[in-house]
């Protein structure tokens, strides 16, 4: 089965495009903010950002609900997989010490694809300071951009500016499956 990986910094739109994306696929969608623990949310929501330490086990849960669920349906899941080392950890590649903390497991044969929802950070800002009730204070903005590090091979990703609306990400994602020739239905 297939699955798509939506990331980037807080408020590049990753809830938004991953969950339209999902519904118009019919694949199923997680998104990484509902598994990060009070702890991670309250030290989000103080302006402090996260760790490595404080990401470890997140992305452990993480992985091993995608293993679980790729053994049957497409996924698109939403998570900032801001770091390639976190991007490793959810779809368990080898690559460092980090990642050895999470059991090497088999996953399914079809490698992820990575969405980068890539912007600038005076758009973003706006956006998340227009953006009500949401733990994730704008303050951390620098923050992400300053842990983010771009996809590059072997990683197979596309990036999309999020100047475009929304519709538009998700046709643009979908035609990038479609010219992928992944199997809509597996
Ligand atoms: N392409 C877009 N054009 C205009 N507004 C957008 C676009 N994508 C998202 N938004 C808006 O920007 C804000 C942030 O979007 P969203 O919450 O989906 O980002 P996120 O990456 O999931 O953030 P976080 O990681 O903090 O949860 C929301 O208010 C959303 O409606
Ligand atoms: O890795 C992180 O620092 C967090 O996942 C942020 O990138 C998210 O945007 C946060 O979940 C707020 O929604």
């Amino acid at each position: 089965m297939v699955l798509v990986v939506v990331m980037g910094v807080s408020g590049s739109g990753k809830s938004t495009v991953g969950s339209l994306l999902a519904k118009k696929l019919g694949w199923k969608f997680y998104d990484a903010d509902d598994y990060h623990s009070d702890g991670n949310k309250l030290k989000m929501a103080k302006g402090i950002p996260l760790t490595d330490q404080d990401r470890i086990p997140w992305l452990g849960e993480l992985h091993k609900i995608i293993r679980e669920g790729l053994s049957s349906e497409n996924i698109v899941l939403a998570c900032s997989a801001l770091k390639r080392v976190y991007r490793d950890i959810l779809t368990n590649e080898e690559s460092t010490a980090l990642s050895q903390e999470v059991k090497k497991d088999e996953m399914p044969p079809s490698r992820p694809f990575f969405v980068h929802l890539d912007g600038s950070m005076e758009l973003i800002l706006q956006r998340l300071e227009k953006r009500k009730g949401h733990f994730m204070p704008s303050a951390l903005l620098q923050s992400q951009f300053d842990t983010l590090e771009p996809l590059s091979a072997p990683e197979h990703f596309i990036i999309i500016n999020v100047e475009k609306n929304v519709l538009d990400i998700v046709s643009e994602i979908e035609r990038m499956l479609v010219k992928s020739n992944l199997e809509y239905l597996q």
